[in-house]
């Protein structure tokens, strides 16, 4: 059986009290939207706790999603925020725990329950309506959305919380592992933005000058970052580096994304040849319009003990 999120009834305006953020469900409850005062919001589906829209005040969008994407639980969303868990890409044949697991795993593949939300002044200032919204969403071993193949594959006891904040000027979305069993277990976790420019042709990505990066369309091979980042042609590159990472168009910081305890960040763009090949992936040119930045901890794995704890976050700032 499918679970059922909590509906929460709108957060209204209260006589006295400035506006406060809206939070509504989709009628087949597969959907959650929040809404800022100033405008500015956010769509989750279930399916995957994937974003698949953020727009600003001016209800611009952020997020690539591809016009083909499916959003009805029958393959992962091409576009927006999958979360990948607990094994990001193909799984390694020399790992046992995670061999038999579909590519990234099964988190974008369950559907996940709604916690709950909850609201805070950003920034204390209640003229402008500066306020954020969290969402947060489970999974669990026990849970009825969990993916079946996911099940079968990996069988150990475990709890997932995702946390996606919205502010007037960023996103946090901000994963939390634990083991619930009585084996430890391997893991590994990203957040794989798709986001959403002009013209990739002009885009440069800076803060990972001098970085060690592997290259997954050059044979895996290790390399050294020099510079900033254009993309030119098809690119896969794992990262490993500190600090933020900021995407900028024509000159123009479009995004920095900073990140906590995620260690590595992949740069994506399947260029023409690739995106001709996924059939999910519209419009074919729309390689021009995207580029994803997916802050993760995939280098090794996160080994966890019963009873540990993970957690990593991935915040994206529009501009500077
Ligand atoms: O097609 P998907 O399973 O969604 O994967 C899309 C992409 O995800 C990551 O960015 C990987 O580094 C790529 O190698 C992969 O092609």
């Amino acid at each position: 059986m499918v679970e059922r999120p909590n509906k929460p009834s709108s957060l209204v305006a209260t006589p006295g009290l400035p506006p406060q953020p809206t939070v509504n469900f989709s009628d087949d409850n597969s959907l959650v939207t929040a809404t800022l005062p100033t405008g500015e919001s956010i769509t989750v589906l279930l399916y995957g706790a994937t974003v698949i829209s953020w727009k600003d005040s001016s209800s611009t969008e952020k997020l690539w999603l591809s016009s083909a994407a499916k959003l009805d639980g029958t393959k992962p969303v091409r576009g927006g925020i999958p979360l990948v868990f607990p094994v990001f890409g193909p799984p390694p044949a020399d790992h046992a725990q995670t061999s038999s697991l579909p590519q990234h795993g099964f988190a974008r593949t369950s559907r996940w329950e709604f916690l709950g939300k909850s609201t805070s002044e950003s920034s204390g200032d209640q003229q402008t309506g500066d306020l954020s919204v969290k969402l947060d969403f489970g999974l669990s071993s026990a849970a009825d959305g969990l993916d079946p193949k996911g099940k079968a594959a990996w069988p150990f006891k475990f709890n997932l919380i995702y946390s996606v904040t919205l502010n007037r000027r960023d996103l946090t979305t901000s994963l939390v592992v634990t083991n619930d069993d009585e084996r430890a277990f391997d893991c590994q976790v990203l957040m794989h933005t798709y986001l959403k420019v002009k013209d990739i042709t002009n885009v440069t990505i800076s803060g990972l000058d001098s970085s060690s990066y592997v290259d997954k369309v050059d044979a895996a091979s290790t390399k050294t970052q020099s510079g900033e980042i254009r993309i030119e042609g098809e690119t896969d590159r794992v990262y490993t580096a500190d600090g933020p990472v900021t995407v900028s168009e024509g000159g123009k910081t479009l995004f920095t994304v900073t990140r906590d305890n995620l260690s590595n960040v992949v740069v994506w763009n399947p260029w023409v040849e690739k995106a001709k090949g996924m059939g999910d992936f519209e419009p074919k040119d729309g390689y021009r319009e995207m580029l994803c930045v997916e802050p993760g901890s995939v280098g090794g794995w996160q080994t966890l003990e019963k009873g540990d704890a993970f957690e990593g976050a991935q915040t994206i700032a529009l501009g500077a």
